[in-house]
């Protein structure tokens, strides 16, 4: 069935109550994760705040990369034909791989559709070669990286701690190399609103954090038992707030309590516009 005008209703965890291991917040956390798997993470007035000026001036940068011509030397010097690792139902994406960073490109339609991902253990052992319009922003995607990369170990951190998972088994040494990785995302306003660019999937790894400019991302609608119906709703954007969902490694490290989240990414609602956003990928090999 196509999808439809719903919205999804997903918890709002506050970061700060979490940072601060308040009792009523991990809880909502947890039923959140053994449900959906998918929440909206306020920072609010969170020391993690800064995360969230960074992001719009970042948005901008990787659209001054991304709107260069395909066969632009900054684009060419880019790419590196790669493999991204495990399950993932987006088969259809081809994947390039730089030298330092990843530049994904997907072929529907062809060369519209790019997300930049920046590789976190090449990136802090200072392997990173950034293209020169990406480059006055190193500061930035520093902040970001890092401020991400704590947020997501918070949010982990208390989940591995309700669900019984011993959390240095989980080994995320951001020294070693592994599909850990920010990822720019930029469509041009090619396609209807609501177009399906990203087939539905799961993501491997442990977690994801993402961040839209408008909606960009849907999930399945649940049925009273909470099975997976052929309807989709809309995932709505919260001010303040990154979205995050669990993936595939923790969802199978606590044998299923927490669930590994079906979505998929579509074109924003309204007349054609481009589709931006950020995506933190937390992806350690160890399973
Ligand atoms: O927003 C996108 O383009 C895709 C984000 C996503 O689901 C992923 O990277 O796994
Ligand atoms: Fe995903």
């Amino acid at each position: 069935m196509a999808s439809n005008d719903k919205n999804a209703s997903l918890a709002v965890i506050d970061y700060e109550a979490l940072a601060n291991k308040d009792g009523g917040e991990i809880q909502k956390l947890v039923q959140a994760c053994e449900s959906v798997g998918m929440f909206h993470l306020s920072l609010g007035n969170s020391r993690m705040k800064a995360i969230y000026e960074d992001i719009p001036n970042l948005l901008e940068a990787g659209s001054a990369f991304f709107s260069l011509p395909s066969d632009s030397e900054e684009k060419r010097q880019s790419l590196r034909e790669g493999m991204e690792r495990g399950y993932h139902a987006a088969k259809t994406f081809e994947y390039y791989e730089a030298r330092c960073t990843r530049l994904v490109i997907c072929p529907l339609p062809v060369l519209t559709v790019l997300s930049r991902q920046i590789a976190r253990d090449e990136y802090l052992q200072g392997k990173w070669a950034l293209p020169a319009s990406l480059s006055p922003y190193e500061e930035r995607i520093t902040r970001i990286l890092q401020g991400l990369n704590r947020v997501i170990h918070t949010v982990l951190a208390e989940l591995c701690d309700s669900v019984q998972v011993d959390l240095a088994e989980l080994s995320d040494d951001p020294m070693v190399p592994s599909d850990t990785a920010l990822k720019l995302v930029y469509k041009p306003p090619v396609q209807e609103p609501g177009a399906v660019v990203q087939p539905w999937h799961t993501d491997f790894g442990l977690m994801t954090t993402m961040w839209y400019e408008e909606v960009s991302a849907q999930i399945p609608v649940y049925d009273a038992e909470g099975k997976r119906t052929e309807d989709w709703q809309a995932v709505p954007v919260v001010d303040g707030a990154l979205l995050v969902n669990i993936a595939d490694q923790l969802e199978a490290k606590c044998h299923g309590r927490l669930r590994s989240t079906v979505h998929r990414a579509v074109t924003p609602p309204g007349p054609k516009k481009e589709r931006r956003g950020l995506v933190y990928l937390l992806r350690p090999y160890k399973g």
